[in-house]
């Protein structure tokens, strides 16, 4: 494990402002602050509304923060993904910050293998190569085969999951943020991604997750952030 981090969370608080509420206000985090290195794998806990999703957001730059600082070392630098400008904050995702969402956002008409293999064919590996390293995640993760040339509109809940799991995972990202990557997932799928997750961690990879299932955090994640911590503050 090299000493340096890949996330570095720093006073980092938050208050949503409800437009819609009359301009209610509502704090989630004060004064968040953790590292993450590479190589392991750390829960965000805390019980449900405790601003675990919402952190995770804010790190991948998708929620903006109030104050503090969100550094990603990527592409041999820091950035600082609260004040980057869009095009950076895309670069670094593409580069370096993948986002495992609990649901895959269906692209209409497009295969399922074409869907799982995107994020490599845009890292510039031949297309040809991305489908087959598509193909053996699918296999991998029990995805029957007969599936694999449809769109994932129609299918189940956890079918879905799986191939989202399976995009997100494809390629290459140092830092992975996943929220609740099992949830709608089976005790021998949960098995797969957990395996799966061991070997990123084996690679080097740094990974934030809300993980709920409680054998599933313990098996992967090296320690948790009790994100209530930081919402008592708020
Ligand atoms: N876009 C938003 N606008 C306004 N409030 C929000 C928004 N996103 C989250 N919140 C509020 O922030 C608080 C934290 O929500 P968040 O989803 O981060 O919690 P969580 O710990 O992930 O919960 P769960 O375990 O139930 O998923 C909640 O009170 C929620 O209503």
């Amino acid at each position: 494990m090299t000493s340096e981090p890949i996330l570095s969370v720093d006073g980092v608080a938050k208050t949503f402002l409800l437009h819609l509420r009359g301009g209610a206000r509502l704090p989630v985090v004060s004064g968040a602050a953790f590292e993450l290195r590479p190589g392991e794998c750390v829960a965000l806990g805390g019980p449900s509304g405790a601003g675990k999703s919402s952190l995770l957001k804010m790190v991948y730059g998708n929620y903006r923060i109030d104050s503090g600082t969100i550094r990603v070392r990527g592409d041999g630098d820091f950035v600082d993904v609260a004040s980057a400008d869009p095009r950076r904050l895309l670069r670094l995702r593409a580069s370096t910050m993948g986002y495992v969402s609990q649901f895959l956002r269906v692209i209409p008409r497009v295969s399922t293998l074409e869907v799982v293999a995107e994020p490599l064919v845009g890292d510039g590996v031949a297309r040809e190569q991305a489908l087959e390293r598509a193909g053996a995640l699918l296999a991998w993760l029990n995805l029957p085969e007969r599936l694999w040339p449809l769109p994932p509109a129609t299918f189940s809940g956890g079918e879905q999951q799986r191939v989202n799991i399976a995009r997100g995972l494809i390629a290459h990202r140092p830092l992975l943020l996943m929220d609740e990557p099992t949830a709608s997932l089976d005790a021998a799928n949960s098995r797969v991604v957990v395996e799966l997750i061991g070997e990123k961690k084996r690679a080097g990879v740094a990974i934030l997750g809300i993980f709920h299932d409680a054998q599933v955090r313990e098996t992967v994640c090296d320690r948790v952030i009790d994100v209530t911590e930081f919402a008592k503050a708020a």
